[in-house]
Formats: C-alpha cells, structure tokens, sequence
C-alpha cells in the first residue's frame, strides 16, 4: 500500500461520537472504514466462547493472532456487519458487559502487538477513516490528519443513554456514567498505547455541539491538510 495512501485517524473516550462521526465521513469520502474497537470486543467475545480468562495474557494474545474475524460492509442503521467465526455478533459484541471486557482485554500489551498488522491492513488506496484510542499515537503515527473527539463524562453517559433507551433497553444513567468513568480511567492509564491524543492532532470538545456541526469541523479540518481530495 501507498505510503501516500490518505489516513484519518480519530480518537477519543467513550460515546465522544467516534462511531458517528467516521461512518458519516467515510460514506461521505468513500473512503473505508476501520471500526478497532470492534476488534477489541469481538477478542473479548470470542475469549468468553472459548473460556479464556480476561485476566490471562498469554492465551488471549493467542486467540488474537488467530481471531476467525470478517468485518463486511452493513447498512446506514448498523454501519459494518462483524462475523466472529462464522455467526453474526454484530449485535452481541455492542453489550455493557462486552465494553467493560473489551476494555480488559485492550490493556495488554502482547494482545495490542497481535491485532497492530490486522488494524493496519485496512489501509486502502482511496483512503482510510481509523476510530479507536490509539489510531494517530500508535496504528497509524504517519496519518496527515489526526482528530481528538471528546465531550464531558455527564454528557457522553446522557448520549449512551439515549441511545440505548431508544433501542429498547432499561438502563440506568448512574450505572452508564459510572462504567464510562472506569472504563475512561482503564483506557488512560494502561502501560500501552494509552487513550490520549497525539501531539499533532486537533482535539474537540463536542460538549454541547451537535453531530451536524461536528461533523462540520472535522471536515474543515481534513480539507485544510488534505489536498485533492475528491
Ligand atoms: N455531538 C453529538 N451530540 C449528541 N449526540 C451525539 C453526538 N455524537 C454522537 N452522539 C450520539 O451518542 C451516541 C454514542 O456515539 P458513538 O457511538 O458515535 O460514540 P463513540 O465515541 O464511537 O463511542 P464508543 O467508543 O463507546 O464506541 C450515539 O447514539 C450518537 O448518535
Ligand atoms: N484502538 C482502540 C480501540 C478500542 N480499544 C478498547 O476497546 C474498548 C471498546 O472500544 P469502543 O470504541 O468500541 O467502545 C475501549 O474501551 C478500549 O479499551 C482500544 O484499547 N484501542
């Protein structure tokens, strides 16, 4: 793959509108799409199919140099099909309980080694939009345009809440706002590629600003450092 190969990388803690954002800029650019947290949750996923502890680095970094994963592309409502060996866990790998452990899974380094060359194969020639924690610190350092996304705790919680009220689910906002802060501190303080934004990216505050005009500033941004873009 071309070194020139345009890259997007978009960071940011949970419910900072990450997932929104680069769907809606990737279907805008016709660029692909890499979803890392997804692989992070279906390692997670498949460890408890297969009865591998959370706790137990050795075994999971094996299960992910071997993940039996397809990431195919979905519709507007579900964004990107996953299928773990096989069977759709599109649905399954978005639960509470598989963020808190994809986020259990994620500290570890030697896992974090085994998914790098997955992640980075996604690059393709048209151009690539990487959401995750560690996309423009670690994935891809080289990316012309690196975005931090990020909004209050209060706020990120309400959204999540919203989201999964509106699916159905009976959630409680306390325990939302609570799993966000442990899984914020999980993420910003692991040994290895910990959540933060890189040095050269631009960090917005989507605290009160709606998706619309996120979705404004990020392409304002990209125009500004990418030229031809199409
Ligand atoms: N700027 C915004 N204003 C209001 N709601 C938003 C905004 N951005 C995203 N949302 C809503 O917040 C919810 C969470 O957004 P999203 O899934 O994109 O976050 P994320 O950063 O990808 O989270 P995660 O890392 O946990 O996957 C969605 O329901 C989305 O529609
Ligand atoms: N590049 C990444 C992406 C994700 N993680 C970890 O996975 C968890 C789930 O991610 P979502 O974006 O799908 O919410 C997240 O809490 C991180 O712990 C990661 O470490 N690096």
């Amino acid at each position: 793959m071309s070194e020139r190969t345009p890259v997007v990388t978009i960071d940011g803690p949970s419910g900072a509108g990450k997932g929104t954002i680069c769907f809606l800029l990737a279907k805008r650019l016709g660029w692909q799409l890499l979803d890392s947290g997804a692989i992070y949750r279906v390692l997670a996923l498949a460890a408890m199919h297969h009865d591998v502890e959370l706790a137990n680095e050795e075994e999971l970094s094996l299960l992910a140099a071997h993940l039996d994963v397809q990431f195919l592309p979905g519709t507007d409502s579900d964004g990107v099909k996953v299928i773990l060996e096989g069977e759709d866990v599109t649905t399954e790998i978005r639960t509470q309980e598989c963020s808190n452990s994809a986020s259990k899974v994620a500290a570890f380094p030697r896992v974090r080694e085994a998914l790098l060359r997955r992640q980075r194969a996604f690059k393709t020639e048209a151009g690539l939009i990487a959401d995750g924690r560690d996309m423009g610190t670690v994935v891809f350092p080289e990316a012309p345009v690196k975005i931090f996304l990020t909004a209050s705790a209060q706020e990120r919680a309400e959204r999540r809440f919203n989201q999964l009220q509106g699916k159905g689910f009976d959630v409680k906002i306390g325990r939302l706002l609570a799993e966000i802060i442990e899984r914020d501190e999980r993420d910003m303080n692991r040994s290895v590629a910990p959540l933060k934004p890189a040095d050269d990216a631009l960090v917005v505050d989507t605290t009160g600003i709606d998706i619309e005009s996120v979705l404004n500033i990020t392409i304002e941004h990209i125009e500004r450092n990418i030229s031809n873009l199409t």
